[in-house]
């Protein structure tokens, strides 16, 4: 499991290991290990030329020093200080390492940038200078390197209010920042290098969690030799209308995919003759009354991909809504519950699976909102809807009160594509039917649906049936890890 912390959890921890430590052993660690991810970087150092962009503050000091032991391996070593102040036992080492203050425009030519403006202290959008030189760093050629956070990225939350800087690498001091794996602050965090200052002994809870591939094949259920299809979890559908027949089709396909022990799908003419058609596995219900009373016992449900949102949907929806068993509640689903909220009060389990367009329905906040704040309002959500989250989109959040939220990791822009939020929905209500509560099913679907993506697109465009296929091949991709 990688976790993550938000800056006031990092400052306390950093607070209690250096009341242990002489005064600057921390941020010796801290340039220590960004001078040698920096020197990795550059191959040769002797020569080679490395501009620091200076802050105010201690990440300004984490650079200056860093700079110290590359000017002392030979390379040429200019800082540029932006703020009003700067870290003076920083710069002087720096100085007597033979590095130099840059008095002119030395970004451009640089064969690598540290970006030591802001870090953990930082608040607001970057104000100027400090915005200028993250447009010089990103326009630049050579590689730009973050110290601790990119700066103009919220440490905390990912956000990003102004300019931020694009860095190639990041190396972030004693723990993964919470920023770090959400967007958009991910997006610009490039290779995220973790730097061991002591600080493991000293974090609380973490703030976010991101399983890893090792933590999600521990997580599967697994058929024993006394499992049926039955004790194995049935999973129920009810998705597809006349309109949307291929929802069905891929839900039901992520489903089977999913390893539940049986998919039974209910629903209206033509989209079950299309599931009929696709999935002779399936146990299909043809429904002449919005009603779930022959469809047979399952351990849970997935309610809305493609249901379409008139009196007869909004009829299931409440139907299924009304059985005691977790819910998955997605697409056409989630409009009918954002326009009757009550639909939501139940006993057993819900999860949700927005995207920020569907969300910003259900809580009433605005999509960009969302888009800018993503855990934030993932959390929210959860809080305020009693339920488990799922926000899809750039980087997928599970949010569920009393718990770390978690942040996928995995995945590919090819998923943005028609459907795939269909078989996400599947996988997920299979696992759910399986037992796993919503809060694992929904990130254990996130991470394989993810790593499906990616082996179904390899690189090229996908279909959302292909990434159904490859569901049990992203499976075996997690047992792999984990051996
Ligand atoms: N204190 C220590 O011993 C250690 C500190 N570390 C480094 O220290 C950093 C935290 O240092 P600080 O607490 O001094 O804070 P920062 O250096 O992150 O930033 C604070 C400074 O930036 C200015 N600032 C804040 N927001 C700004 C904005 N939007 N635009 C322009 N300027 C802005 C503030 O006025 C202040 O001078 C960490 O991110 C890390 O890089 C780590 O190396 C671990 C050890
Ligand atoms: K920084």
């Amino acid at each position: 499991m990688r976790t993550a912390y938000t800056a006031d959890q990092i400052r306390g921890a950093e607070h209690a290991l250096m009341a242990r430590l002489p005064e600057g052993a921390l941020m010796q660690r801290a340039a220590a290990g960004l001078a040698a991810v920096c020197a990795d970087l550059l191959g040769r150092v002797y020569g080679r030329r490395v501009v620091l962009l200076v802050g105010s503050g201690d990440n300004g000091g984490d650079a200056l020093y860093a700079g110290e032991r590359l000017a002392r391996r030979g390379a040429r070593v200019e800082a540029v200080l932006a703020g009003s102040k700067t870290h003076e036992a920083g710069l002087r080492a720096l100085l007597d390492a033979g590095g130099r203050v840059a008095d002119g425009h030395v970004v451009e030519a640089a064969d690598l940038i540290i970006d030591g403006l802001v870090g953990i202290g930082a608040s607001g959008a970057l104000r100027e200078p400090y915005a200028r030189l993250a447009q010089e760093a990103n326009a630049a050629r050579g590689t730009v390197v973050a110290v601790d956070v990119p700066s103009g990225v919220d440490a905390s939350s990912g956000r990003v209010e102004g300019a931020a800087v694009r860095a190639g690498v990041t190396v972030t001091m004693g723990a993964y920042k919470t920023g770090l794996l959400v967007d958009p602050g991910a997006a610009v965090a490039g290779r995220v290098e973790l730097c061991d200052i002591g600080l493991g002994p000293y974090l609380p809870d973490p703030d976010v969690a991101a399983l890893t591939g090792r933590d999600v094949d521990g997580l599967l259920p697994r058929p024993g030799g006394e499992s049926d299809k039955y004790r194995r979890g049935v999973l129920g559908v009810a998705a597809g209308s006349d309109l949307f027949t291929g929802a069905a089709v891929l839900a039901v396909g992520g489903a089977l995919r999913g390893g539940a022990g049986m998919v039974r799908y209910a629903g209206r003419e033509a989209p079950v003759a299309q599931v009929r058609a696709q999935w002779p596995e399936a146990v299909v219900t043809l429904l002449d009354e919005p009603s779930i009373e022959h469809v047979g016992r399952v351990q849970a449900w997935v309610l809305g991909p493609g249901l379409g949102t008139d009196a007869w949907a909004h009829e299931l929806a409440a139907r299924v809504l009304a059985t005691d068993v977790p819910v998955l509640v997605d697409a056409d689903g989630l409009t009918l519950v954002s326009r009757d909220p009550g639909l939501l009060r139940r006993a057993a389990p819900v999860l949700i699976t927005p995207h920020a367009g569907e969300l910003s329905r259900l809580i009433g906040a605005d999509r960009a909102a969302i888009e800018a704040a993503r855990l934030e309002h993932a959390r929210r959500a959860a809080a305020e809807l009693g339920v488990t989250v799922l926000l899809k989109g750039s980087t997928t959040v599970v949010a569920e009160e009393g718990r770390p939220a978690r942040v996928n990791v995995t995945g590919t822009p090819w998923l943005a594509t028609g459907g795939t939020g269909d078989v996400l929905s599947g996988l997920a209500g299979a696992l759910l039917a399986q037992g796993l509560s919503c809060y694992d099913a929904a990130s254990c679907a996130a991470f394989l649906h993810g790593v499906a993506g990616g082996l179904a697109a390899d690189g090229a465009p996908l279909a959302a049936a292909d990434v159904a296929t490859a569901i049990p091949a992203a499976m075996r991709t997690v047992a792999e890890a984990a051996r």
